[in-house]
């Protein structure tokens, strides 16, 4: 069985972020398959509407049934029906094909009407002789209107302005329902209303059942943005494409609201005026350019994937191998494992910080758990160092080295100034590489010399990032890491910025890395004044 059928009957914008061209997205990305009967094309772009051509009404007819006769359409969503005679013809072929709406052809045929009247830019998109036509002929053959206050207004005939609360939405939704509308969807973005003292606001969407006279509210977050060209089109055709999979009335505008917040939320810039909405949001999981396809952390391979050699540079640098192999000189170890103590310190700030950024209490609590499992790890450095004759107390007193500092104030700064994503993002490569190197050390394929015995001062050391107590922490980590980005749709422009952040950390890690060897190499003193470290 193929997937289910939408027939969108609109108006066409070259600029591609509303009409048709936002409607067959939002089929996509409800994994519909998408026909099209074209009303009008429109010469668009985002900064307005420059022309607009009419197709004839017989034509549109005849589109309608080229895809009727043949794919068939489990919905249909129409947006700008140009004129009165086009109207008039897309009823007349709907009727003939599901029969009256009184008939019952309204429930088969499954009809969201989207009132196009006037595009976001001011341009009239349908003549004022043609809205009589609209509220008589065929919103008695919607199933589901989707006006937004101002075409709710102007559909009931009251004056611009007059929805001033929830009520008045409600007392406008009931009138369009007593015009034979069988659902209203009145949706509230263009009156956003103060929550609580702090100032955020919200916008209550609306379900009017004319039958049941029956209301409910859905309420979200008021997103103040620019890129909102097409999000009525989108709201619709999603609604369409929910009804289309089987879904009830209620369940597909609650489904339809929540693509379109998200939709709006992960928009990026195109052109100089009010951009489109983000219609692949849903898909940015699947559209990442994965090297493993399979893999069960995309994400993560996306990341690495995009560091290029600076990840092997990583993984594979030769201060762990010559660890692994028993040969790094004291000084080299000692000054790793005193920076990486205070390094883990505000590594454990970085993840506190991370849980502070979400309200989601299993996101939080792993966060927690990263930060107890840097806790353990540090007490794992002041063991070390005991052992070599450093206390507690002197570790703590030795200052922190320039590429110390370095990387962790720009751990510290992206997590401070991003948001969990970036949080979880910028401490990524530190545990993953660290996991990474752990297992390719104590395998038996680990691609250096390794000296595992007793003669090793360090293969504890190696052991410990080997254990399975460690590989645990690094699995939690990269399951955290894919469950965060699955639940904050983003835009591939800002998937882009992630993979420089997390390329940025890396290459800081290899300076950690580098600074280690060379205290082994060079004269201790050369390398304390370098790295800014008394004397
Ligand atoms: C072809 C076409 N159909 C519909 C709209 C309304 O969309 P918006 O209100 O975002 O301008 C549009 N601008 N162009």
């Amino acid at each position: 069985m193929g997937p289910p059928t939408v027939l969108t009957i609109a108006g066409s914008d070259s600029g591609g972020g509303a009409g048709i061209q936002a409607d067959l997205k939002t089929f996509a990305a409800f994994d519909c398959f998408g026909t099209s009967a074209l009303t009008a094309v429109t010469a668009q772009n985002t900064l307005g509407v420059h022309g607009v051509e009419g197709i004839s009404p017989a034509m549109v007819a005849h589109q309608i049934e080229a895809v009727l006769d043949d794919i068939g359409a489990d919905a249909i969503k129409t947006g700008m029906l140009f004129g009165e005679e086009t109207i008039r013809a897309v009823v007349h072929t709907l009727e003939k094909r599901f029969g009256k709406a009184a008939e019952g052809g309204r429930e088969r045929a499954k009809v969201v009407v989207d009132p196009v009247c006037v595009s976001t830019s001011g341009h009239s998109l349908l003549p004022l002789e043609a809205v009589d036509t609209l509220r008589t002929v065929l919103l008695p053959f919607a199933l589901v209107l989707t006006p937004n206050i101002p075409e709710a207004e102007f559909l009931v005939g009251w004056q611009k302005g007059s929805i001033k609360s929830i009520e008045d939405m409600q007392r406008c939704a009931a009138e369009l329902g007593s015009k034979g509308v069988r659902w209203v969807y009145l949706k509230g973005g263009h009156m956003p209303l103060p929550k609580g003292e702090d100032g955020t606001k919200v916008v209550v969407d609306l379900l009017w059942d004319s039958v049941e006279q029956k209301v409910t509210t859905e309420e979200r977050p008021f997103l103040d943005v620019l890129n909102t060209h097409g999000t009525g089109c989108t709201l619709a055709a999603a609604v369409a494409a929910e009804l289309a999979r089987g879904k009830t009335v209620p369940e597909a505008v609650l489904s339809a609201g929540n693509y379109v917040a998200s939709a709006i939320a992960s928009s990026y810039p195109v052109g100089r005026g009010a951009g489109p909405v983000n219609h692949f949001h849903p898909l940015t999981r699947r559209t990442l350019p994965l090297p493993n396809p399979h893999s069960p952390a995309p994400f993560t391979d996306y990341l690495i994937a995009h560091c290029g050699d600076a990840w092997t540079r990583y993984v594979q640098h030769p201060f762990p191998n010559s660890l692994a192999a028993g040969t790094a000189s004291l000084e080299s170890f000692l000054h790793f494992i005193q920076q990486d103590y205070h390094f883990l310190k505000q590594y454990g700030r970085s993840n506190s910080l991370a849980a502070y950024k979400t309200e989601d209490m299993k996101l939080m609590a792993g966060s927690i758990e990263i930060v107890n499992d840097v806790i353990k790890e540090t007490e794992m450095h002041v063991k070390y160092c005991e052992t070599y004759g450093i206390s507690r107390e002197q570790l703590q007193a030795v200052p922190e080295s320039i590429t110390n500092i370095a990387y962790t104030r720009y751990v510290l700064d992206v997590s401070s100034r991003g948001d969990l994503l970036d949080a979880r993002v910028v401490t990524a490569p530190c545990l993953i590489g660290y996991g990474h190197v752990g297992a390719r050390l104590v395998s038996s394929n680990p691609g250096v010399e390794v000296d595992s015995s007793d003669k090793n001062p360090y293969w504890g050391w190696i052991q410990e990032y080997g254990s399975d107590w460690y590989q645990g922490a690094v699995r939690k980590g990269i399951e955290l890491l894919e469950q965060t980005l699955l639940d904050s749709p983003i835009s591939p422009r800002r998937l882009e910025e992630l993979a420089k952040i997390f390329l940025k950390a890396t290459e800081l890690e290899i300076a950690f890395w580098d600074a280690a060897v060379e205290a082994g190499r060079k004269s201790r003193e050369e390398v304390m004044r370098r790295e800014g470290l008394p004397v």
